[in-house]
This record gives structure tokens, C-alpha cells and sequence, in this order.
């Protein structure tokens, strides 16, 4: 599609808004599970020149408030855990300022951009997405999840109590909650349907997570569905799924890349994307010209130190392809 043919509800694809959300909190931090550092992803994305490059090679106008937010301010006293989930307080009171920046760049008619930071944080940029399209366009956004895990848990069927696992649920109102300080602050203008939601790159899907899948009818392409139809095949039928001209909100989760090429996150499942299968999803996305936001999550820059460059370049690629980069 050439810019002529940009949908008219699309926001001006060269402004963009640049959020770095440098939280780790919605994975494990026990002795059991000691994985922080993808805190440290956004820093390393923007040192390998991430805006930068958005800037001089994509020529976009840029509007980043040049910080990394780790929002220790958000930091509640105590946390316990609540109906197992782990850090609940926190992640609820980062997701909702998340919610709000991601918001408030959408509404403004910018393509927002995020940097994670573990997943959970999809629960801030989707629905504050999801909330600005809906005034500003009177649109259902639709989302591109991209990831070896289907983050679909509830509360209830997560065996890890990890909210990176649960974001889609609280998105799409599988799971909810009265508590404001535990996702209650989520209303229905924030959420997304799941008629709307798209996965490509399963191959670690929980047992509780098939069973939502099924009964809910999500439409889901696995590494199996990929190996069958090819990239090219699925991309044909995600983005006829979601229908031509809806908003497309895209959550790229770098452990859908096999580890050869992104061995640097939290949760890395063997037999993943390669690299080109990851950019061609992103650059069938750019084509569209629906493209409304972009999350980039899950690296983390201090696991598999030597593949950390790797990686971190693995995830420029992926967010230039998403922004056009590679299109003619
Ligand atoms: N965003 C991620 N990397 N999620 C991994 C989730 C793993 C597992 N399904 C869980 O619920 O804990
Ligand atoms: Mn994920
Ligand atoms: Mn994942």
C-alpha cells in the first residue's frame, strides 16, 4: 500500500510517541525464578540507537520525554500476594501510568511506541490504545500478539502467580477484578474483544490457556500452523481475520524469535521465528498502513550475556520493519 492509501483514521505515521518502561515486576523475582534485568532493555535499545535511527534513517518526528520510567515512585510498602498473583499493587500502578502515556500519545494522534520492560506492561499500552482509538475514531482496535506464550492466563489457571503470563485476560475482560489497586482501575473502554486478538508463534501454551483458547474461539497460529502454511500463508490470514482497515495494535514479545537469534529473555522456548519470519510479520503489519502502536518486550540485555547484542538487535530490527523500514 503506498502513503496515498493511508486510512484516514490512522495516526500520522511520522509522528510517534516513544515510551520506555523499564519494569520487571510482572515476572518472578524468587529464588526459585531470578530473572530481573529486562528493566534494563529499553537503555540498551536506545544506546544500540534505536531513536536515533528512527529519527535520521525512518525520518520520523519523534516525542520521547528521554527517560526510562522505572516508576519506583509507584513502589507500594507492601505487596502480598493476591488470588496468587505476584507484586499485584505494583504492576497495577505501573500498567495504569502506562496506560495513560500510551493514551495520551493516541489520542494526539501519534504512533506510539513501547519499550518494555516484561509483557505485563501490554496491560498499560493496550488499553490505553484501546481507549484513545474508541474516542478519537469510535473504533475497536484490533492486536497482533506476537510470542511463544499465549499471556492468557487468569489469575486462577497461572501456575507461576506472574503476571506477564495474564495480561491478554485482563485485556480482554477474562479476567477481572474489583480491587482499583488490582486491575480494578481497567473499565470497559480500555478492553479488547477476543475477535479482535490474533496470535502467531505459540509453542508454550499452558494447559488452562488451550482450554480459554478453545472455548473463546481466539484465533491463534501456532509455530505448527507456520511450519505448515508458511509465514507468508498465516500473515495472509491473520491480517483477514482482523479485516482491512481496523487499527492494528501490535505486541511483539522477542521470545517468539527462536533463541538462535534472540537467546537474551526471561522465557526462551526452542523452535521459534527466525529473525526474517519475525521482520516479514512486522513489515506485512507496516504495509497495511493500520499500524497504531508497537510494544516491544521481554528482551533482557543481562541473560545469555554473549547473545545480549544479539538480541538487542534482533529487537531494532523488528520495531524498524513494524515502523517500514524495509519496505521500497
Ligand atoms: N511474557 C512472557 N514471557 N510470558 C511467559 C509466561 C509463561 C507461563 N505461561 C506463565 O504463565 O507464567
Ligand atoms: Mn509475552
Ligand atoms: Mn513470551
Amino acid at each position: 500500500m503506498t502513503s496515498a492509501a493511508q486510512p484516514k483514521f490512522l495516526p500520522n505515521r511520522h509522528d510517534l510517541g516513544v515510551v520506555a518502561v523499564g519494569f520487571s515486576g510482572g515476572q518472578a523475582r524468587t529464588n526459585s525464578c531470578p530473572k530481573p534485568g529486562v528493566d534494563a532493555a529499553p537503555m540498551a535499545l536506545i544506546e544500540a540507537g534505536l531513536i536515533k535511527q528512527l529519527e535520521e534513517d525512518l525520518e520520523k518526528k519523534v516525542t520521547y520525554d528521554g527517560k526510562v520510567h522505572a516508576y519506583s515512585e509507584l513502589l507500594p510498602t507492601e505487596d502480598p500476594d493476591y488470588r496468587g498473583m505476584k507484586r499485584p499493587k505494583f504492576a497495577s500502578a505501573v500498567t495504569k501510568e502506562v496506560s495513560e502515556q500510551v493514551y495520551t500519545h493516541a489520542k494526539a494522534g501519534k504512533l506510539v511506541v513501547t519499550l518494555g520492560g516484561d509483557h505485563s506492561i501490554a496491560i498499560g499500552t493496550v488499553s490505553g490504545t484501546a481507549k484513545a482509538i474508541r474516542e478519537r475514531l469510535g473504533r475497536e482496535i484490533a492486536v497482533i500478539w506476537v510470542d511463544a506464550h499465549a499471556d492468557i492466563n487468569t489469575p486462577e489457571t497461572s501456575d507461576s502467580g506472574n503476571i506477564h503470563g495474564m495480561p491478554v485476560a485482563f485485556l480482554t475482560g477474562l479476567a477481572t477484578e474489583d480491587r482499583e489497586d488490582v486491575f480494578g482501575w481497567l473499565k470497559p473502554e480500555h478492553r479488547l474483544s477476543t475477535k479482535k486478538l490474533v496470535y502467531i508463534g505459540l509453542r508454550d501454551i499452558d494447559k488452562g490457556e488451550k482450554k480459554i483458547l478453545r472455548e473463546h474461539g481466539i484465533k491463534a497460529f501456532s509455530m505448527h500452523d507456520v511450519d505448515r502454511h508458511g509465514i507468508g500463508k498465516i500473515m495472509d490470514m491473520a491480517l483477514g481475520w482482523i479485516g482491512s482497515d481496523t487499527p492494528i495494535h501490535l505486541s511483539f514479545d522477542i521470545d517468539a524469535l527462536d533463541p538462535i537469534y534472540a537467546p537474551s529473555t526471561g522465557t526462551a522456548v526452542r523452535g521459534g521465528l527466525t529473525l526474517r519470519e519475525g521482520d516479514f510479520i512486522c513489515e506485512c503489519v507496516a504495509e497495511t498502513g493500520s499500524l497504531i502502536a508497537l510494544d516491544l518486550v521481554e528482551v533482557n540485555p543481562s541473560l545469555d550475556e554473549q547473545g545480549a547484542s544479539d538480541t538487542v538487535r534482533a529487537g531494532l530490527s523488528i520495531v524498524r520493519c513494524a515502523l517500514g523500514d524495509t519496505l521500497l
